[in-house]
């Protein structure tokens, strides 16, 4: 039996559609649910194993993308929402009825200042762009995951075709290391 890390990777990713020009994501209450639109279709999807992305029961992995916070607008229900932790980069707001976080901009100075981060998953609609690689990977551990099942969960990933990565993917560390640089003078801004 493979590891069962998350639903929508389990039995093979999601199929992107040309056709998808954003969608609804809607939250896990059965009465007034929480939606949020977002416009256009998502960027950097990809699973992420850090304790601070929702994660659907059972799930040992989330499966993350970001939008332009200015394509990402609460349409209902938006009073359930409320931030999970006010003091970190990016804002979560879960629903209180049923725990999903619907979006979480970045709005401090940052490299990611201006995007959000959504759970595709929520989605109504199919076609979002699938993941594409796995962030902090060793962080399950964290979330009490036996060491001894790392190995088998690196090489599953690999086999879905989702790289683990125990930070970011090459191409978002050089982009935020670029951010950086340029902040700093070491890099023509
Ligand atoms: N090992 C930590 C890593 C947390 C972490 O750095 N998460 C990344 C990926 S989502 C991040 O960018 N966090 C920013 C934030 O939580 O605001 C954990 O699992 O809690
Ligand atoms: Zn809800
Ligand atoms: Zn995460």
């Amino acid at each position: 039996m493979p590891e069962k890390l998350h639903p929508k990777i389990d039995n093979g990713l999601p199929r992107e559609s040309a056709s998808f020009a954003g969608g609804t994501l809607v939250c896990a209450c059965t009465t007034k649910p929480v939606k949020v639109k977002v416009k256009g279709q998502i960027a950097h999807n990809h699973a992420c194993g850090c304790t601070k992305c929702w994660k659907p029961d059972g799930a040992v992995f989330s499966v993350v993308a970001v939008a332009g916070t200015g394509d990402v607008t609460v349409t209902e229900n938006g009073d359930k929402l409320k931030v999970v932790d006010p003091s970190a980069t990016i804002l979560r707001h879960a629903c209180t009825g049923c725990g999903v976080h619907m979006h979480g901009p970045v709005e401090r100075d940052h490299p990611f200042k201006g995007l959000s981060f959504i759970h595709p998953e929520r989605f109504e609609e199919d076609g979002w762009s699938p993941p594409g690689f796995t962030a902090f990977v060793s962080s399950i551990i964290e979330s009490g995951v036996d060491p001894k099942r790392m190995d088998g969960i690196r090489g599953r990933l690999k086999s879905i075709g989702l790289e683990p990565y125990d930070c970011l993917n090459p191409g978002l560390m050089d982009y935020m290391a670029t951010w950086t640089a340029k902040k700093s003078g070491a890099l023509p801004a």
